[in-house]
């Protein structure tokens, strides 16, 4: 038993509360007694749906302001999509600890189709990620790629609507929201290499909130902690949100004494295409990310990057 009231800062959208219920019913689960509520905020992120992302500076957009409440003691923690969280936090505050990870790859969603092998020449795909963009016209150079913003439900709103013939989300968004139905199938990390966390779920809290870190303990996944701690250190050694063509995708074998780390970064057209892959223990994880970085960098990495962010500047 535990007298303890945790405020949780969230964002409105049906997966950030989703997000943020499950990390209530978990702490009710492991602490019962406890007291948990749910701040609800808008960010920046969530106002400024009509710019494509990689246009209005993706860093931090969707978390500022749930920071701020935390470190003004008005809530105590926030949940965030591994995917989207910065890689640096602000002084005083930190990640405590990486739930259990859903499916992590990208979805194909259509009521048309079955696959992106199926669409027909010159099909219209909604995504406003550039590492989906990037795999998509790899494979596919003939489909058309248009902007899609919005949560997931605006989204599969367009597409009924008909404007795309189908569209890519995160498997574990739809799932999470119980709409594994719309999942037309579900890409293989070989066809659409995942972002750095996605579908996984990290809590934030103040540093030296000893309270609440202890309380929050047994919400810890190793397993998710070491896969998601060599994607984002890849990430941050190239210094790319997931705002930029940039995939890295970590797994653990059985044994869970061998991790093995993907990573992929390619121009927005799909032309320029780098890939490369380690194995290591998983106590390397941190190492392993900036290494599988370096040999990217090596093989050519920040021209193609810089490309991408010049692309973006312009307009
Ligand atoms: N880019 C937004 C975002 N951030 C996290 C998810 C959902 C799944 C996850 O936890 O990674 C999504 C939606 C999507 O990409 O379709």
């Amino acid at each position: 038993m535990t007298d303890k009231v945790i405020r949780i800062a969230t964002r409105q959208s049906p997966l950030a509360l989703w997000q943020a219920e499950y990390v209530k019913a978990e702490l009710e689960k492991f602490h019962p007694g406890i007291q948990v509520e749910l701040l609800g905020f808008t960010t920046k992120g969530d106002v400024l749906l009509d710019s494509p992302l990689s246009k209005i500076g993706g860093k931090g957009l969707f978390v500022k302001e749930l920071e701020v409440a935390m470190l003004a003691n008005e809530a105590d923690i926030a949940v965030h999509s591994m995917k989207d969280v910065p890689m640096e936090f602000p002084e005083g505050l930190g990640l405590a600890v990486i739930c259990p990870r859903e499916k992590p790859t990208d979805a194909f969603v259509s009521n048309k189709y079955t696959t992106l092998d199926e669409l027909p020449q010159g099909a219209v795909v909604g995504t406003s990620s550039l590492r989906r963009e990037a795999q998509i016209r790899a494979n596919r150079p003939d489909l058309q790629i248009k902007t899609l913003r919005g949560n997931v439900n605006t989204r599969l709103r367009k597409l009924d609507e008909g404007q795309y013939d189908a569209i890519i989300l995160a498997t574990a968004g739809l799932l999470r929201l119980e709409m594994a139905d719309r999942i037309a199938s579900e890409i293989s990390a070989e066809e659409s290499l995942p972002a750095g966390g996605q579908g996984a779920v990290g809590i934030e809290c103040r540093t030296d909130d000893e309270v609440t870190k202890a309380l929050l303990k047994p919400l810890h996944d190793q397993e998710t902690a070491y896969r998601v701690t060599a994607e984002r250190a890849m990430n941050r050694r190239l210094e790319g949100g997931c705002q930029v063509p940039i995939a890295c995708f970590a797994t653990l074998n059985a044994a869970g004494d061998e991790l093995f780390l993907r990573g992929l970064v390619a121009s927005t057209d799909g032309t320029k295409i780098l890939r490369d892959e380690l194995r290591n223990t998983p106590d390397n994880a941190e190492q392993m990310g900036i290494e599988l970085a370096e040999r990217l960098l090596d093989a050519g990495a920040a021209e193609i990057l810089a490309e991408v962010y010049k692309q973006s500047n312009d307009g």
